[in-house]
């Protein structure tokens, strides 16, 4: 397939919707994402990532902005856009009477792109579906039913692949599968663009994070960045002794007691000049309460994406 090769995988510009019913469902969006990239687009229900994904893949048409997927634009370029891209919907969406193998080299020929038995035979047997290719859909578990969404996705070779919801009820084995399958396909360089409720999938294989709340992108960032900017550290001292309460001399630390008192924690700014932790350490000395052991965890970017939520919904209670 012809590609520019200079052209980033995807560009979105002031990209709006307002459904039919009044409801604005995406405020301009403005993004770039870097071929070869895997992002992760983060949300709560309803915050508009299924939309934004419509309209980028053709299924939804914008009320305004562009998107351009590998330099062609997705209105006027249709076809030379749409056959760059592949998607796996949340809805399994799939003719239940089929075969797998027909599924999928059908989903090809949509395309208009030549047969390629030995190209569908790696992607199924990639997917772990090859032994199942003569079944019908109907017969399959869910896992296996969405392994054949992928793998109609993938048919037609496509350079970008938009996730949504990828891991949304499936098992731990499976998701993890899932996680490695995205991995290969990024090595092999394809652009990767997944939705997800889970903060763990997007923390453990997102290079770029966006987060987006009621139709507004309001945060797009390097995971690693995201991390080290937002994040604040716990420490944890094992004690020697539990206590039964945090003693009153504690208290400007505000730490909780865990573990059934055998362990103290304390939530601090590791970008703070004063971190707060020698104070409490001295401070603890001085009241004879002795520790075994201690570490400190970079938060998660689950803990981020929670203060995210939070600060939104309080500005928009302030405004
Ligand atoms: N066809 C439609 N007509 C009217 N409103 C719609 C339509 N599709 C979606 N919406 C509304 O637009 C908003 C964004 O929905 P969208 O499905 O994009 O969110 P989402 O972030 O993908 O949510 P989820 O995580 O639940 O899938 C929601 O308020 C939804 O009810």
């Amino acid at each position: 397939m012809t590609t520019s090769p200079n052209a980033p995988a995807i560009v979105i510009q002031g990209l709006t919707k307002t459904y039919a019913s009044g409801l604005q469902a995406l405020k301009p969006v403005d993004l770039t994402i870097a071929k070869g990239e895997i992002f992760a687009l983060l949300g709560p229900n309803g915050a508009g990532k299924t939309t934004l994904i419509s309209i980028v893949c053709g299924i939804v048409n914008p009320t305004t902005g562009s998107v351009l997927a590998d330099g062609y634009d997705i209105q006027t370029q249709f076809r030379e856009a749409r056959t760059r891209i592949g998607l796996v919907p949340q809805e399994l969406t799939t003719d239940a009477f089929e075969t797998v193998l027909a599924t999928v080299t059908f989903s090809r020929g949509l395309f208009s792109r030549a047969p390629n038995p030995a190209f569908i035979e790696k992607i199924l047997r990639d997917l772990s579906l090859w032994d199942k290719k003569d079944n019908k859909i109907m017969t399959l578990s869910g896992g296996m039913k969405r392994r054949v969404m992928i793998a109609k996705a993938l048919s037609h070779e496509p350079e970008i692949l938009f996730l949504d919801e990828p891991t949304a009820g499936v098992d731990v084995e499976l998701r993890r599968d899932m996680w490695a399958l995205v991995r290969t396909l990024r090595d092999r360089g394809v652009t990767i663009i997944l939705t997800t409720h889970y903060i763990e999938e997007a923390e453990e294989m997102a290079d770029r994070v966006g987060v987006i709340l009621k139709g507004e992108l309001i945060l797009v960032e390097d995971k690693t960045t995201l991390m080290k900017k937002l994040g604040r550290k716990t420490l944890t001292l094992n004690l020697i002794e539990t206590l039964e309460a945090v003693p009153a001399e504690l208290a400007e630390w505000n730490p909780t007691l865990i573990a059934d008192g055998h362990e103290l924690q304390y939530e601090f700014d590791a970008n703070a000049e004063d971190t707060g932790v020698p104070s409490l350490i001295r401070r603890m000395e001085a009241l004879g309460i002795g520790f075994k052991d201690l570490n400190t965890r970079q938060s998660s970017l689950e803990d981020i994406f929670v203060s995210l939520v939070h600060q939104s919904s309080s500005q928009e209670k302030a405004a």
